[in-house]
């Protein structure tokens, strides 16, 4: 059967992999590449960018969504037509909370659904939560590796740049939201209705009510510690993979 999907250009042919990690930037993919065995880069088109390896044996994918909800939905869909049955996104945030600090991981255990994407799947009553063994395996990884990491609600939203972003990372904050991204809500909503696994963690790259360009500026130049916190929330992610695949209850 030759399935190659049109936007991430995979087919089942090509991979046999369960489990993907997904970043939002594909530049990210070259840092998952020391923490793998056998790396083949596969496919670049778009913003959606691919490889494999091994994680202590097992088949690893890694695919870039892009930055949002509409390409995050895209790739998800493609990638559960190749057969990939667990997804978790190794992301950036902005902290919503003061007392996290660069590099800090969010681990999220539900998301604010405030983007279009998610919607235009499913009514805003139903929950963006991610898969409990998932999330557990999460949890107990961090602890053993002795990262920096909390677990609750994050919010996705849409937009960066409008007269009223203060205003509504205030309220969010004010309502115990941890962090801010793009593609959490959407990663949760459309995973649960296609029968696929998610998780999300997401690495702090700006601190709260710090200038959003000029954190994202810094880690982009790989000025900080936001890289120590990107290394430790691949090799989480990583870890929980292994976990998962060793676990009886999923
Ligand atoms: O670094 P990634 O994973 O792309 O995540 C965050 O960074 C982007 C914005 O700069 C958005 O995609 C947001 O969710
Ligand atoms: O504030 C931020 C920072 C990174 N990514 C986001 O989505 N929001």
């Amino acid at each position: 059967m030759n399935n190659v999907q049109p936007h991430i250009l995979l087919s089942d042919t090509m991979t046999a992999a369960k489990y993907v990690l997904l970043p939002g930037d594909h530049k990210r993919l070259d840092s998952v590449v020391p923490y793998l065995e056998n790396v083949e880069h596969l496919t670049f088109n778009r913003e959606f960018r691919s490889l494999r390896g091994w994680y202590h044996g097992i088949e690893v994918l890694v695919v870039s969504t892009g930055i949002g909800g509409p390409s995050t939905a895209i790739a998800l869909h493609e990638l559960y037509n190749i057969g990939v049955r667990n997804a978790i996104r190794i992301g950036s945030c902005g902290a919503l909370q003061p007392s996290l600090q660069l590099g800090d991981l969010v681990l999220a255990c539900g998301a604010v659904r405030d983007e279009g994407t998610s919607k235009t799947y499913m009514d805003i009553q139903y929950p963006a939560v991610p898969c409990p063994e998932l999330l557990h395996h999460l949890r107990s990884n961090s602890k053993k590796n002795n990262f920096s990491s909390v677990t609750g609600i994050v919010r996705s939203h849409d937009s960066f740049y409008t007269t009223k972003e203060d205003k509504i990372c205030d309220y969010w904050s004010a309502h115990g939201v941890l962090a801010a991204d793009m593609e959490t809500a959407p990663l949760f909503v459309i995973g649960q209705m296609l029968g696929m696994r998610t998780a999300s963690i997401l690495n702090v790259v700006v601190r709260y009510q710090e200038k959003v360009e000029e954190g994202i500026s810094n880690y982009v130049d790989q000025q900080n510690s936001c890289l120590q916190g990107e290394k430790n929330e691949i090799i989480l992610a990583l870890d929980s993979i292994l976990s998962d695949s060793k676990s009886t209850t999923k």
